[in-house]
């Protein structure tokens, strides 16, 4: 088990505060930001869109992981790359064309991760699983923070990762919905890299304690 890289979600801070909020990112061991895109048709929630992604891009100095919950991402990509993304995820449930979205945003220059709603089987990526960086299996129905974690995802994590051991693949696992201490080291046994933590981070009375928690779990 080696380091994981931790990805607090911004959905979980204070909005009123977003450079206050960004600024204790930096002086935090978390080593991304994840930022969650909701539409409001591929999810049942509106989140936020390009301008904030750039104004907390503004203040940042970690590498932006943007996780878009939209339908027809492939109109967006370019915008958010933009706006400051490095890593752009899409949904497998959003993209009758994967293999064409994963090639578009790596052409702009970004890393391409690839999101699995609860119900998705991981073994659907297998032929694309060469091509992307990252597979973000979801561990909530997306749409929503604070909500519990699906015990599923274990035999996701552990299939999913013999699916890029086979392959001999370096793609990375990141986990997303519900992760908090409790869930975290079962996570990384059963071969996560990446832990995305929300409302675990944003709502503990020390979140910059609570990130360096959850790097040595
Ligand atoms: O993609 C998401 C929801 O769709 C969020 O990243 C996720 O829910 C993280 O928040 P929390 O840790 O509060 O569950
Ligand atoms: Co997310």
């Amino acid at each position: 088990m080696t380091t994981p890289i931790i990805a607090p979600s911004i959905l979980a801070a204070d909005f009123a505060n977003i450079q206050r909020e960004v600024e204790m990112l930096n002086n935090s061991e978390a080593d991304w930001i994840h930022v969650d895109i909701m539409d409001g048709i591929f999810v049942p929630n509106i989140s936020f869109g390009i301008p904030v992604t750039q104004a907390i891009h503004e203040h940042a100095n970690k590498p932006l992981d943007v996780h878009l919950m939209i339908e027809k991402p492939e109109n967006y990509v370019q915008a958010f790359k933009k706006a400051g993304a490095e890593i752009i995820t899409v949904h497998y449930e959003a993209c009758p064309h994967l293999h064409r979205n994963i090639q578009q945003i790596k052409d702009l220059g970004c890393k391409a991760g690839v999101a699995l709603n609860p119900h998705t089987n991981v073994q659907l990526l297998e032929d694309v699983i060469q091509d992307i960086d990252m597979v973000c299996i979801m561990s909530v129905n997306p749409g929503f923070g604070g909500q519990k974690f699906i015990e599923n995802t274990y035999k996701k994590v552990r299939q999913l990762k013999e699916i890029i051991s086979d392959a001999g693949a370096t793609t990375l696992i990141e986990i997303d919905g519900g992760v908090n201490q409790d869930n975290a080291k079962d996570l990384l046994d059963a071969g996560a890299d990446v832990l995305v933590a929300g409302s675990f981070v944003f709502s503990s009375e020390d979140p910059i304690n609570t990130i360096s928690k959850l790097k040595t779990v």
